[in-house]
């Protein structure tokens, strides 16, 4: 697509946005928790040869249902509340982790409510609410620039369902940057949680590609969440759909061509298993119905992909 009429429509999408509201959903889709499977399905040049012991046990998860992702829009940095399916999300998780006997020592979230909350609800379930909680800027999920408030299948439609999953899956192709003019630029970048992050505020990203979030997230990994786990602490990461994505790449070795095809559903955790050094000893598993997990995944991945019509 010519990029004078693609930066065009982009606009258009953009101006589009204005004076949409947020609304909480009253439908229910639960997954239902019994089996854990493995998800392997790509190379992973870090993971250890079979027989190598585990050591320690790494969960992550993408938080629970927002009410964005019922819209279909880009949340990214805008701070969203769960969705009532998104509460019974996250307390599902944590009833499945509570029935599989985790018991965790450390938890790691965003500076993102729906991060935050999910990692209340689970602690809540598992009766671990006593369990310290840290919080960074650095488990954001990627900051999607001027597709932030977008809806992903009108996107498509405007501009291609290949260049929205360019945008949403590629390894190092960032979506257009958000400026001032953008209808959320104000509402993130003068929210008072990023006056105390441990970068100025100015130099807060505009927009990220995967390899940019997990530029930013690699230092807190190495300095505070490895450590922690190198001491034998349970960790436990609420976070996002790319920030988690990213981490996985870097802990399993997962190459750029292949993380293009790995998306993550809400409210599930996934499994790693770790050896001394921090290298996965199998690969991730997705802990839950299989069946159900996997339709998850295929809804979040036809996320980019334009509606289809309704004919009377
Ligand atoms: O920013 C968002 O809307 C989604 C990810 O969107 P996709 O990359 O799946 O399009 O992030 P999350 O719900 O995990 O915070």
């Amino acid at each position: 697509m010519d990029t004078a009429v693609g930066r065009r429509r982009l606009r258009e999408d953009i101006e589009g946005t204005q004076g949409q509201d947020m609304y909480q959903p009253e439908c229910s889709s639960r997954l239902p928790f019994s089996v854990v499977v493995s998800s392997k399905s790509h190379s992973l040049s870090k993971v250890s040869p079979v027989g190598s012991m585990s050591k320690y046990k790494l969960v992550m998860l993408r938080h629970g249902e927002g009410a964005w992702n019922i819209e279909n829009r880009f949340c990214s940095w805008v701070d969203q509340k769960l969705s009532i399916d998104g509460i019974k999300e996250a307390e599902m998780c944590g009833k499945h982790l509570k029935s599989l006997g985790f018991e965790f020592d450390l938890v790691f979230t965003s500076i993102l409510s729906r991060s935050i909350q999910t990692a209340w609800l689970v602690m809540q379930e598992l009766g671990q609410e006593w369990v310290p909680v840290q919080s960074s800027w650095r488990l954001n999920e990627r900051h999607y620039g001027a597709l932030i408030g977008l809806n992903r299948a009108e996107l498509a439609l405007n501009h291609g369902e290949d260049q929205v999953k360019i945008w949403r899956r590629s390894y190092d192709v960032a979506p257009p940057p958000i400026d001032e003019t953008h209808p959320y630029y104000q509402i993130i970048h003068t929210d008072r949680r990023y006056s105390s992050c441990d970068i100025q505020k100015d130099t807060l990203p505009k927009s990220e590609s995967l390899k940019q979030v997990l530029e930013r997230l690699l230092p807190y990994w190495n300095d505070v969440i490895a450590p922690e786990i190198k001491k034998g602490k349970t960790v436990l990461i609420s976070a996002h759909g790319n920030s988690t994505r990213a981490l996985l790449k870097h802990l399993e070795g997962i190459s750029d061509t292949d993380i293009v095809n790995i998306s993550l559903p809400t409210g599930v955790p996934v499994l790693l298993e770790l050896d001394e050094n921090l290298h996965p000893v199998k690969p991730h598993v997705f802990l839950g119905d299989q069946e159900a997990i996997q339709a998850a995944i295929k809804k979040v991945e036809d996320q980019g992909k334009v509606k289809p019509t309704t004919e009377n």
